[in-house]
C-alpha cells in the first residue's frame, strides 16, 4: 500500500444512482486498508457539536467529580478513567476517558451464568453534569442507527445480503461510545496516548477536533496520519469483521500520538459490536472474493475468540485489571488461560 492519506467515501452515495460504485469503493477501501473518511454519514451536526461540547465540560470537572463516576465503581467497565490507568501490550496510555454503553438494566444472574453477562449494566452519570446524558443518549441512537446502514453496505459490498450480518447484532447491538481527552506531552511519561491495537467490534467511527495524532499501520511498519477532516468520522473495521469474513476484510492496527506540549486533543469513538450472546459464523463469500480471504491474522498473545461475548470481556479485562480484579476475580481463575495471555 503507497497511500499517504486515508480515502474518503460519501455515504449519499450508496442511496442514489451511484450505489454500485460506492459499493466498489466501499470495498476497495475496505480491502486496503481497512481505514476511510466517511462524509455525509447525515449525523446531525448540531448533535456532533452538543457531543463534543458535553465531552469538553465533563473533563474540565473537578477530579473529585469524576472520581464519583470512576470506572472501579461499574462491574460493566462504565465510567471514567484518569490518564496511564488503561494499558495497551502491558503500557499505559496517556490519555483520560469515559465510557458508556447501551443503557440497559444489570441481570440477575446465578453461579453457573457465563462471566460476560455481567457486561450488560447501566451506566454512570455525573451528577454535575446533567446535561451530559442526555446528549450522549441522543448521540448513540443516531450513531447506532448509521452504523448499522454502514454495516449493511458493507454486507453488500461483499455480494452477501444487505442484512446478512443483521442476525449478530439482533435487537442488542453493543453500543459502546468512550470520550478521549490526550494530555499534551508536558504531562505524559512517553508519547502514547493509545498503544498500537486494532478494535474489537464490527465497525469504529471516531468524531476528531482539530489535533492531530491518530496514526494507521498501512504496511507493516509504515504508519500515515488521519489528520481531522472536518465534518467526517474516521471508520475502521473491527476484528469481528475480520472473523466474519475469513480475513477478506481486515482489523487495520492504529495508535495515537500524544499532541505536543500544552496542546491537547479530544476524540469521542463509537464502536458498534455484535450482541455479547452470538457467535460469529464465517459467511460464504462469493469465489472471487474467497480466493482473497487467507484466514483471521492470528496473533498468538490476541487470540481471536468468536463468542462474542468473551472476546469483549478478554479486551475488557485486559485494558482494566483494577476493575477485573475487584469484579472477575473467579471468572479470571477460571479461564486464565483463554482470556489472559
Ligand atoms: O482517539 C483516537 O483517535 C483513537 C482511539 C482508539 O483507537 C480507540 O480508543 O480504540
Ligand atoms: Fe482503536
Amino acid at each position: 500500500m503507497n497511500a499517504t492519506t486515508l480515502p474518503i467515501l460519501d455515504l449519499a452515495r450508496y442511496h442514489g444512482a451511484e450505489r454500485d460504485a460506492f459499493l466498489t469503493d466501499l470495498r476497495h477501501a475496505a480491502r486496503d486498508i481497512g481505514f476511510f473518511y466517511l462524509i455525509n454519514h447525515g449525523v446531525d451536526d448540531a448533535l456532533q457539536h452538543a457531543v463534543q461540547r458535553e465531552a469538553q465540560r465533563f473533563f474540565a470537572l473537578p477530579d473529585e467529580q469524576k472520581q464519583q463516576v470512576a470506572m472501579i465503581h461499574s462491574p460493566h467497565f462504565r465510567g471514567y478513567n484518569r490518564a496511564a490507568s488503561e494499558l495497551t501490550r502491558g503500557q499505559p496510555d496517556w490519555r483520560e476517558q469515559f465510557d458508556i454503553g447501551a443503557e440497559r438494566p444489570a441481570l440477575l444472574l446465578s453461579d453457573d451464568d457465563p462471566g460476560w453477562r455481567r457486561l450488560q449494566g447501566p451506566n454512570l452519570w455525573p451528577q454535575a453534569l446533567p446535561t451530559l446524558k442526555p446528549a450522549l443518549l441522543n448521540w448513540q441512537r443516531a450513531m447506532t442507527t448509521m452504523a448499522i446502514r454502514l454495516l449493511r453496505a458493507f454486507a453488500e459490498a461483499l455480494q452477501l445480503p444487505a442484512t446478512a450480518f443483521d442476525a449478530l447484532y439482533g435487537d442488542k447491538p453493543n453500543e459502546h461510545i468512550k470520550l478521549i481527552r490526550y494530555p499534551g506531552q508536558q504531562e505524559t511519561q512517553s508519547a502514547q496516548g493509545v498503544g498500537a491495537h486494532k478494535d474489537s467490534g464490527f465497525l469504529s467511527f471516531l468524531l476528531q477536533d482539530q489535533q492531530k495524532g491518530l496514526q494507521v499501520e498501512v504496511a507493516p511498519g509504515r504508519w500515515i496520519d488521519a489528520a481531522p477532516l472536518p465534518g467526517s468520522f474516521v471508520v475502521n473495521i473491527g476484528e469481528l469483521l475480520e472473523l466474519a469474513t475469513n480475513g477478506y476484510l481486515r482489523a487495520t492496527v492504529h495508535r495515537v500520538v500524544s499532541p505536543p506540549a500544552n496542546q491537547q486533543r479530544l476524540s469521542i469513538a463509537f464502536f458498534l459490536g455484535a450482541q455479547l450472546d452470538a457467535v460469529v459464523p464465517v459467511y460464504t463469500l462469493p469465489p472471487i472474493l474467497a480466493q482473497e480471504a487467507h484466514g483471521p491474522e492470528s496473533d498468538p498473545h490476541n487470540p481471536l475468540l468468536r463468542d462474542v461475548g468473551w472476546n469483549y470481556l478478554k479486551g475488557r479485562l485486559r485494558s482494566h485489571p483494577d476493575v477485573a480484579e475487584r469484579y472477575y476475580r473467579d471468572v479470571l481463575r477460571e479461564r486464565t488461560e483463554q482470556l489472559i495471555v
